[in-house]
């Protein structure tokens, strides 16, 4: 199993350490792991001045799957774009051709109270969320600021081509046969043509799918009945931009952004896992961060790139038992919990591994 690991900025090397912790107790029991620490984003940029350096690429290109805690931070904020690290970050994905992001928000029921929810809106709730990662206004040209007529103009551009959204679409609807056979599609198709393209390849694609009940909603409406009611989703599938959205929204359901994990996939599982939060700036170098959607993000390696669902299962349940036992960082912390820093969170799930 080569893995190529990307602490990058801000939180990211204290919850990576914590990552690393999770797989050398698999190493230890004889698991044929070999690790490659490699660098992205602004710890990139101040050793080598680019943000997705050539020397990571080749690490990246070679490994089986990588692992990233996460990018970015005010520091690099003043940099011309193409060195800031979220454009590493958009490189390696499009590099590694990780056009299937898949970011499960699953409610812990020892968070109920913590989720920004009633529980009773909350409980049970597992939805996946299907983001397509290597398109969109994201990636489409032309784009920049350009001055016309004496004015400032900034321009980006929506694009999809039917093959990009066939392909996410054929992963959704997978996921959605693997689970409740539920697909919701999430567009806005009533202004903007992409979108219009995306509903009708999603319908002709979904022929192929008789037993995945599929519906359609706009992404305001979407956005809306995440607070609502989100127990109607199983599978969401969405473009990049509503799929960053919509996702964080969804991370407060289960009681914070640090407890949500993903896997970004190309056509054969090779992956990037990653937490969907960032670099964390106001927390960083204070032990403070919440290392669970990191480690999480390890299980969602385990399943999806080296089809090993033991070692998936044996992670998230040694979470779901330091969650019982009460132990929370501050981010998931309520009255008669006990608050722990990032290091003691790993502590605590290694002894449960
Ligand atoms: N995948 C990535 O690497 C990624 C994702 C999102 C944002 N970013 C970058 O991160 C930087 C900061 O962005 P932001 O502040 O908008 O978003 P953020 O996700 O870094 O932080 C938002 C809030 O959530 C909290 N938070 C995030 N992760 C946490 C964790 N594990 N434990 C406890 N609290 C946590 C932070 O303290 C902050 O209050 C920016 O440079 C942004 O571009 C990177
Ligand atoms: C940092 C940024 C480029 C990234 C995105 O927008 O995809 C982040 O917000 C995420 O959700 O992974
Ligand atoms: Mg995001």
């Amino acid at each position: 199993m080569k893995i190529c690991y990307l602490p990058g900025d801000g939180i990211g090397p204290e919850i990576m350490a914590q990552a690393l912790r999770v797989l050398d107790v698999f190493k230890k029991e004889g698991m044929n792991i070999e690790l490659e620490e490699a660098l992205l984003g602004g710890a990139a940029v101040d050793a080598t001045g680019e943000p997705y350096p050539p020397a990571t690429q080749k690490a990246a290109r070679a490994a089986d799957a990588v692992l990233l805690a996460a990018v970015g931070g005010p520091k690099w904020d003043v940099l011309p774009r193409p060195q800031r690290p979220e454009r590493g970050l958009l490189g390696i994905r499009k590099d590694l051709n990780l056009f299937a992001n898949l970011r499960p928000a699953v409610l812990y029921p020892e968070l109920a109270n913590a989720s920004s929810l009633k529980p009773e809106i909350v409980s049970g709730l597992d939805i996946m969320i299907v983001r397509e990662l290597t398109g969109d206004i994201y990636f489409g040209e032309p784009r920049g600021i350009s001055e016309e007529g004496g004015l400032r103009v900034g321009r980006n551009t929506m694009i999809y081509n039917e093959e990009e959204i066939r392909r996410i679409g054929h992963v959704a609807f997978k996921a959605a046969q693997k689970r409740n056979k539920k697909l919701c599609s999430v567009d806005k198709m009533n202004v903007l043509e992409t979108t219009q393209l995306w509903r009708d390849v999603i319908i002709e694609i979904s022929k192929e799918y008789p037993d995945v009940e599929l519906s359609h909603m706009l992404v305001d409406n979407c956005a809306m009945q995440l607070v609502r009611a989100p127990k109607q989703f199983d599978v969401v599938v969405t473009g990049n931009m509503f799929g960053d959205i919509l996702s964080d929204e969804a991370s407060m359901l289960t009681g914070s952004i640090g407890m949500l994990p993903s896997a970004s996939l190309d056509a054969n599982n090779k992956g990037m896992y990653e937490p969907c939060h960032g670099s964390a700036p106001d927390i960083a170098g204070k032990n403070l961060a919440n290392p669970l959607a990191m480690i999480l993000s390890v299980a969602m390696m385990m399943r999806y790139t080296f089809a090993n669902e033991a070692a998936a299962t044996r992670i998230e349940t040694a979470v779901k038992k330091v969650l019982a036992s009460g132990l929370r960082t501050g981010d998931i912390f309520e009255e008669g919990t006990k608050r722990v820093s990032c290091t003691e969170m790993g502590d605590a799930v290694v002894a449960a591994l």
